[in-house]
């Protein structure tokens, strides 16, 4: 899981958007009886698929922002209507306060070219260019010259890892490493956002994890906006600063990890998120009796964004209480019952309750 370090400036906004599939669409975002159907009876009494459903949320400038949900509750769909790779059937989208449906084909273009870039799981690598030349075409789309556009995919090939494959064609490499050229291919227009559409639900778990990583240590080292779609949980909570959670074309919670895992909104997130190991993903923040140890020593200062995993090792090690430290200021104390009430699946409201 990534800090985000953002402004809360959104990147994207979005407000009531609706995507229905099949005949007459529009009328049923209009209809508040329609509307309400669920999607067998949709189908049954329309014909249509309502893959999105009155979704609104923010985007913001900085943060991975994490849509994920099981197959089929339409995460694909609301990523692709934000830039109109699918036409949204209502609601709006502004990016940076622009009004996305007011667009123009040209509009469209740049901004799927330079502003929100996506990342796919079937990369679309062109085989017969090298690693280069796949890495330099989004640029030479835009028009760059050929002496910088090298130059510059020469640049992104060594920050995503495949430097010295330069000269290779895609069918010489790895899944991993064709995923990385996919990337690579989108971060060389250095677009404000980068769209991931279930990059790597394809590649082998130790891959896969390789690449997670490289996703957070990319976003560590550039800032940059991700909207990263996956039905996979452990991804999800892995990378995103915020989590859309999804179902039947709704987000039924958005929050972070720890708010997902600690308040599950309800019966379908808590079942959801049920096996996560709680104590690492929930942080000390949570756990701590809030105020000041009233010493000067601060035992264990642990950073507030410490995960309870972590400071059970320092409470168990020293066998007394731990400071959670925060600027030189501490913040509260953690123990050994509350790290235990988080451990034990204590929701957020209810932590260390029966302690005071
Ligand atoms: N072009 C289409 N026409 C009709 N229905 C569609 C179309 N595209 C998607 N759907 C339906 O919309 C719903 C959401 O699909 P979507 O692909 O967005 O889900 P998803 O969460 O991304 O699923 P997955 O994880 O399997 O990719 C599904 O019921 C799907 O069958």
């Amino acid at each position: 899981m990534s800090t985000s370090t953002a402004a809360n400036s959104p990147v994207f906004s979005v407000d009531g958007l609706w995507k229905v599939f099949g005949p007459k669409s529009e009328q049923i975002p209009a209809d508040p009886e329609l509307a309400a159907l669920d999607a067998a009876e949709l189908r049954t009494r329309t014909g249509c698929t309502a893959a999105v459903r009155d979704v609104s949320f923010d985007v913001r400038k900085g943060e991975v922002f994490v849509v994920m949900g099981l197959s089929g509750s339409g995460k694909s769909t609301l990523v692709r209507c934000l830039t109109r790779l699918i036409e949204p059937t209502a609601g709006s989208i502004a990016i940076d306060g622009e009004d996305v449906r007011a667009m123009d084909r040209s509009r469209l273009r740049e901004l799927r070219r330079h502003r929100a870039a996506m990342v796919f799981q079937h990369f679309g690598l062109l085989p017969h260019r090298t690693v280069l030349d796949n890495v330099a075409y989004g640029l030479e789309i835009q028009g760059i010259g050929k002496a910088e556009r090298r130059r510059r995919a020469a640049e992104v090939v060594t920050k995503v890892g495949l430097e010295g494959m330069e000269q290779r064609r895609p069918g010489q490499l790895s899944g991993g490493q064709r995923q990385r050229v996919g990337l690579a291919r989108a971060l060389a227009v250095d677009p404000q956002v980068l769209l991931f559409d279930e990059p790597f639900s394809a590649l082998d778990p130790l891959i896969r994890r390789d690449m997670q990583e490289e996703v957070v240590r990319l976003h560590h080292e550039e800032g940059r906006t991700m909207v990263f779609i996956t039905h996979d949980l452990n991804e999800a909570l892995k990378l995103g600063d915020r989590i859309a959670l999804m179902r039947d074309g709704r987000i039924v919670q958005l929050g972070t990890p720890e708010e997902i895992v600690g308040s599950p909104a309800d019966d379908y997130v808590r079942e959801f998120v049920r096996d996560v190991p709680r104590a690492d993903v929930m942080t000390v923040r949570t756990a701590m009796r809030a105020g000041d140890c009233g010493g000067a020593e601060h035992p264990g200062a642990l950073a507030a964004d410490a995960v309870v995993a972590e400071a059970i090792k320092v409470v168990s090690r020293s066998g007394r209480p731990a400071c959670v430290v925060e600027d030189g200021r501490c913040l509260g104390v953690v123990d050994q019952a509350r790290l235990l009430d988080v451990v034990a699946g204590a929701e957020l409201a209810d932590i260390g309750k029966e302690a005071v």
